[in-house]
Formats: C-alpha cells, sequence, structure tokens
C-alpha cells in the first residue's frame, strides 16, 4: 500500500478538499430520526458519511465518543463504511504509552489509516505508529483548547518554546523514517501555527478548531497544507451538528456545511 501522505494529497487533489470532517456522535444531541436504531451512533455516521463523504478528505473519528461496547461496534462499522466509500479514516486516539502498551495501542492501525498521537512520552513510545510505513500519524504539537499553552508554550533553555520543539523533532523523526509524521496545530491561535508553518515546511498539518471552536478558517488554510499536497481542516460540531435547529435535515444539513466549509478554505490555499 502507498504511504499515507501520498493517499491523502492524491484525495485532496481529486476531490479538491482539505475538509476533515470530524465523527464524534455526541448521544446527546443525536437527532430523533435514530435515537431508536440498534446502534445510534452508527446509524447517524452512516447518514453523515453518505451526505459528506464527496467533499471528505478524511473522517476523523475521536474515539472518546465510542468508548463503551455499543461504541466499539459503532465505530467499526463506521470505520469499514468509509473505507468503503474509499475515504480514509483518521483515529483520533492521542495515543503513545510505554513500549509494550504502544505496541499494542498501534494495531489499530491495521484498521484504520492515520491516528493521533501524544509525543509527551517521547520516541519510543511513538515509535511502534511510526515504524508503520503505510500509517499516518499526526502528534500533538500546539492544541486548540484554551489551555495549550500552559506546557506546550513554556520556554526551553535555548528559548524554544515547547510546541516549536516538538515540531522540530517530529520533523527529524519524520526525515530518519518513513515520512510518515504530520502535527496537530490549532486554528484557535494562527500566529503559532504561521511560526510552525515555516519552521517545518514538510510535515502535514491536521488544524481543529474552525467551526465551533471560533478559530481563523483563513490562516487554517493557509497553512495546514506541507510541501507534499497533504494536509487537513477539521470541522466536526460545525458539520454533523448542523442540522440542530434548521428545517433541513441532519444529513442534508451536514452535507451542506462540508460543501461551505469546502468552498471556503479553497479561497486561501
Ligand atoms: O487531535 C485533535 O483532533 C484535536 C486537537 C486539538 O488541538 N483540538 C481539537 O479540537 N481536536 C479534536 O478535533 C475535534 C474538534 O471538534 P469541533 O470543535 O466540534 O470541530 C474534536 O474531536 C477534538 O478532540
Amino acid at each position: 500500500m502507498t504511504a499515507f501522505f501520498d493517499r491523502l494529497a492524491d484525495r485532496i487533489a481529486e476531490i479538491d478538499s482539505i475538509v476533515s470532517v470530524g465523527l464524534d456522535p455526541d448521544e446527546e444531541r443525536l437527532p430523533a430520526a435514530v435515537r431508536d436504531a440498534d446502534l445510534p451512533r452508527w446509524e447517524f455516521n452512516r447518514r453523515i458519511v453518505d451526505a459528506t463523504h464527496e467533499h471528505a478528505a478524511v473522517f476523523k473519528p475521536n474515539a472518546a465518543f465510542y468508548e463503551d461496547s455499543d461504541g466499539w461496534r459503532a465505530l467499526e462499522k463506521t470505520v469499514e463504511y468509509a473505507r468503503e466509500k474509499g475515504v480514509p479514516v483518521l483515529l483520533d486516539a492521542k495515543r503513545a504509552d510505554i513500549g509494550n502498551t504502544s505496541r499494542q495501542y498501534a494495531e489499530v492501525l491495521n484498521s484504520v489509516d492515520a491516528i493521533t498521537l501524544n509525543p509527551f512520552l517521547g520516541r519510543d513510545s511513538l515509535a511502534p505508529f511510526l515504524d508503520r510505513e503505510t500509517a499516518g500519524c499526526f502528534l500533538l504539537c500546539r492544541t486548540s483548547n484554551p489551555g495549550g499553552a500552559d506546557v506546550q508554550e513554556l520556554e526551553l533553555a535555548d528559548g524554544d518554546l515547547v510546541y516549536e520543539r516538538v515540531a522540530d523533532l517530529a520533523s527529524e523523526w519524520s526525515a530518519d523514517g518513513n515520512r510518515n509524521v504530520g502535527l496537530v496545530v490549532g486554528a484557535t491561535t494562527p500566529d503559532e501555527l504561521r511560526t510552525v508553518r515555516e519552521r517545518v515546511p514538510d510535515l502535514p498539518f491536521l488544524v481543529p478548531g474552525v467551526g465551533a471552536q471560533g478559530g481563523d478558517a483563513e490562516a487554517a488554510a493557509t497553512y495546514a497544507t506541507a510541501t507534499n499536497g497533504a494536509g487537513l481542516v477539521n470541522s466536526t460540531r460545525g458539520i454533523i451538528f448542523a442540522g440542530e435547529d434548521s428545517d433541513q435535515s441532519y444529513a442534508d444539513a451536514a452535507g451542506d456545511a462540508a460543501k461551505d466549509l469546502k468552498e471556503r478554505l479553497n479561497q486561501y490555499r
């Protein structure tokens, strides 16, 4: 199989979209139309995938929304269905642990195309993922949440900030290995996003934070893409729950929201 970032660059070129459609089916927000289904989260996702797949460079389910027995079944069906539609799946799991545990975690890459990882435990904790030549590995670098600066913007002895060092290390690990490492950099901090892009032009970014978190879509689209043509801007609630308080069906609203975001981002890239 071809390397993930090559496949991603091809898909982005083919559908002219860098949109990552997040699949976080919060049970409290599921519409009445799916609540009586055997697996409501799967039923919801199936219709969202049908409505948005032509605009989705990837689907990004966040594992947090599936961590119970019905959830695991719903996730498995969702992943299979998305891939049947030809859309790669980026599992947002923010994994990494000591060696034998990480080796176990990395087995999930037999079922999905790419994953998000937490670099806090260092290179050996990431190795079981990075060693997979055909997988995409996005390391948290500068996250979109309000406390993202607490640790990530601490200053190191040489004046660099922690998130800048993470970007440098990721670049090194990618170049020394399978060139399969990207970074997660939020759209809520556009200056930092630009800083990281200038620092590591070769690493694809996953940029979350547009839509519900109010991040900067122009900066996201401007800086997401690496020299190899791969890069993603994610929106989750802004797409999958676009139909709340609207006259449209939730699937139609999601389809329109994904298309609108695609077109908006395309103005800037
Ligand atoms: O790794 C991520 O995807 C991620 C990193 C980050 O810094 N901020 C962030 O929001 N995310 C994820 O991206 C999604 C954002 O969802 P919305 O805010 O609804 O678009 C959630 O699944 C978050 O967990």
